[in-house]
C-alpha cells in the first residue's frame, strides 16, 4: 500500500475547496449559521424528455456515516496544516440537519430541486461533492436505462455492463440504477447479492474456443446446466458461424438433452443481427423449439435496438452493456448544488441568488416546495410547480402556470391535485425515511411514467415538460435580481 493511513473514510470524498471554505466560515464564526442548498440539473441528458432520479440509497448511506476519522484529521494536519482548533471542530462534526428529497424512481426535470439540504453552513457545504457525485452518475444511468426501456417495451432487457463500467462502484450502483428504471436482471453477481436484483448469465466465446467446436462445448455446457436447479441452457451461437455451426449445434444438443435441460434461448452477439435472428428463428421453429427465445447483445443502445426492431429482427431479449453503463453518448449529467438561503446575524433566513448572463442559469432564491400538478380529469401531469415554502397551490381554485423565462406561455388549471414531490429523509440529523425495496422503486417509475403524455416520453425530440415557478416565487426572484443590479450599479458608479 502506498499510504500510511489505516482507513479510507468517505468524509474526505470531497473537493479540497469545501474544507477550505468551511475553515473560513469556522474562523469567521459563520459555520453554525443555518443554510439551505438545493441540488438540481439544468438540462436533461440525451435530449430525453424526462429524467429518472436515482442515488438516494447511497446518499443516505453516505450521510449516515459522515464523520472525519482520526486518520482523516491526521492527513489534513500533515498535508494542509489547518490550525488545530479547526481540526478539533472537524473531529466532532456530523450531520445534524434536515434533508428533503424526491424519492428514488421519481421523474425529474431541469431546474427543479431534486434534493434540499437545510443544515449548518459547514455541514451542508461539506456534503456537496459527494452528493453531486452520487446523484449525477446514478440519475444519468437510470435515465439512459429508461430510454432503452422505452424502445424495448415489454420485452426483456438484461444488464451486461460491469466489464466496461468506469470501475467497480460504477458497475454496482449503475446496474442498480438501470434495474430501477426498468431492466430485468444484472449479470453482476455481487449486485444481485447486495440489492436483490435477479441475476442472469449465459456463457462467453472463450468456452467454445476452449473446446474448439460448437457441438462439443455446448454438450459439456448442457451437462452442467442439467445438474443445476434451474436447468437453463442458453448457448452462444456466433463464435464460428451462426447458421452453419452455432445454431445447428445448439439444436442438436437441445434434442439430445430433452427433458434434462430448459432450452430457453440462444444468444447472438454479432454479425447482421436482423438477418441472423430471422434465420435462427426459422431454424428453431422448424426443429420444434418455438418457445426458445433469441437473446441479442453487442454494443446495443436505444438507436440500434429501434433499428433492429424496424428491420423485423426476431429478437426477444436484449443484453445491454457498454453503452448503458458508461452513458456512452453523454458521459455526465450536470447537476449543481446551489445555496438558496442563509441565516443572517439576527437569526433571520435571507434568500440568496447566483446571477448569470444566461437567464436559464440564474438560480431561484429562497426555500421552496416542489409539486407535480396532476389533472384529476385526465390523470396526466400538467407540469411541475415550484412555490415558496409558505404557499399551498392546492388551495388555489384556478392555478396559473407560466413558463419562467418565456412568461407569455401560460395556462390555467382548475381540476388538479398538487402532489408534493419531496420527502423528509433526515430531520435534525435523524434518519426518518426508509427507502423502499428495488422492486417497489421499479414499479414506482412505471407508475410515474403513466402520468406523462406520450409526447414527453418519446426518445427523439420530445416536447418540453413545463417546470414553472409560482407567481410569488417568480416575483421574489425578480425582486432579488433587481436588488443585486442596483447594488452592482451603486458600486460601479462610485
Ligand atoms: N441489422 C443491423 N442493423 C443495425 N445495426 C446492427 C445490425 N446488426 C448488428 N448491428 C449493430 O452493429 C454493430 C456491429 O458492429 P461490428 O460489426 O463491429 O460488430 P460485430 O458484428 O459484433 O463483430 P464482432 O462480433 O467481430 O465484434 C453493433 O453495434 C450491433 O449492435
Ligand atoms: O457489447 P456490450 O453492450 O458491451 O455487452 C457486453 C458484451 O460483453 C461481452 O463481450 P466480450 O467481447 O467482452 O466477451 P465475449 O468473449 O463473451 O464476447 C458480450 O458478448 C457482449 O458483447
Ligand atoms: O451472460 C452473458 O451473456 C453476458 C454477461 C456479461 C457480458 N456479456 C454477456
Amino acid at each position: 500500500m502506498s499510504n500510511k493511513y489505516e482507513d479510507d473514510s468517505l468524509a474526505l470524498h470531497t473537493d479540497a475547496y469545501q474544507i477550505n471554505m468551511t475553515e473560513t466560515y469556522w474562523h469567521d464564526k459563520m459555520h453554525y449559521r443555518k443554510a439551505v442548498f438545493e441540488l438540481y440539473f439544468r438540462k436533461l441528458p440525451f435530449g430525453n424528455g424526462y429524467g429518472v432520479f436515482a442515488g438516494l440509497e447511497k446518499v443516505i448511506e453516505f450521510v449516515k456515516a459522515f464523520r472525519f476519522t482520526e486518520s482523516d484529521i491526521d492527513y489534513l494536519r500533515n498535508v494542509v496544516g489547518y490550525e488545530e482548533e479547526f481540526l478539533d471542530y472537524l473531529k466532532e462534526i456530523k450531520f445534524t440537519g434536515t434533508i428533503r428529497s424526491m424519492k428514488e424512481g421519481e421523474l425529474v426535470f431541469g431546474n427543479e430541486p431534486i434534493l434540499q439540504v437545510e443544515s449548518t453552513l459547514a455541514e451542508a457545504q461539506l456534503l456537496e461533492t459527494a452528493l453531486l457525485n452520487i446523484v449525477n452518475y446514478q440519475t444519468l444511468i437510470a435515465t439512459k436505462a429508461s430510454r432503452i426501456k422505452q424502445v424495448i417495451g415489454n420485452q426483456k432487457a438484461l444488464e451486461f455492463g460491469t466489464r466496461r463500467a468506469q470501475e467497480m462502484d460504477a458497475a454496482i450502483w449503475g446496474t442498480r440504477a438501470a434495474f430501477i428504471a426498468g431492466l430485468d436482471s444484472t449479470s453482476n453477481v455481487r449486485a444481485g447479492k447486495k440489492f436483490g436484483i435477479p441475476i442472469s448469465g449465459t456463457h462467453a466465446h472463450s468456452m467454445i474456443q476452449v473446446y474448439k467446436n460448437d457441438y462439443i462445448a455446448m454438450k459439456k455446457y448442457a451437462e452442467s446446466c442439467a445438474r443445476r436447479k434451474n436447468k437453463v441452457f442458453i448457448p452462444l451461437v456466433d463464435t464460428y458461424d451462426v447458421l452453419r455451426s452455432g445454431v445447428p449445434a445448439a439444436i442438436q444438443v437441445a434434442k439430445e438433452f430433452e427433458g434434462k435441460i430448459e432450452f430457453t434461448g440462444i444468444r447472438l452477439d454479432g454479425g447482421d443481427m436482423a438477418y441472423l435472428s430471422k434465420k435462427t428463428r426459422q431454424m428453431l421453429d422448424q426443429s420444434g423449439f418455438t418457445s426458445t427465445q433469441i437473446v441479442a447483445s453487442s454494443d446495443l443502445d436505444e438507436d440500434t435496438i429501434l433499428s433492429l426492431k424496424a428491420q423485423g429482427a426476431q429478437i426477444d431479449i436484449w443484453g445491454i452493456g457498454t453503452k448503458l453503463i458508461t452513458a456512452f453518448d453523454q458521459p455526465a449529467l450536470g447537476a449543481v448544488y446551489k445555496i438558496v438561503a442563509i441565516e443572517d446575524e439576527h437569526g433571520k433566513m435571507v434568500d440568496t441568488i447566483k446571477i448569470s448572463s444566461n437567464p436559464e442559469k440564474v438560480s431561484t432564491p429562497g426555500m421552496k416546495k416542489l409539486y407535480r400538478i396532476v389533472n384529476t380529469l385526465t390523470h396526466k401531469s400538467e407540469g411541475d410547480y415550484i412555490a415558496l415554502q409558505e404557499e399551498d397551490p392546492q388551495k388555489e381554485g384556478r392555478l396559473k402556470m407560466f413558463h419562467p423565462t418565456h412568461t407569455f406561455i401560460s395556462k390555467y388549471v382548475t381540476d388538479f391535485e398538487a402532489r408534493s414531490l419531496h420527502e423528509e429523509i433526515f430531520v435534525n440529523g435523524e434518519l426518518v425515511y426508509e427507502n423502499p425495496d428495488i422492486f417497489t422503486i421499479q414499479a414506482f417509475v412505471a407508475e410515474n411514467l403513466n402520468l406523462l403524455w406520450d409526447e414527453y416520453q418519446r426518445t427523439l425530440n420530445p416536447e418540453e415538460y413545463p417546470v414553472d415557478l409560482s407567481q410569488k416565487c417568480w416575483d421574489n426572484k425578480m425582486r432579488i435580481i433587481q436588488e443585486i443590479k442596483e447594488k452592482v450599479k451603486g458600486r460601479t458608479s462610485q
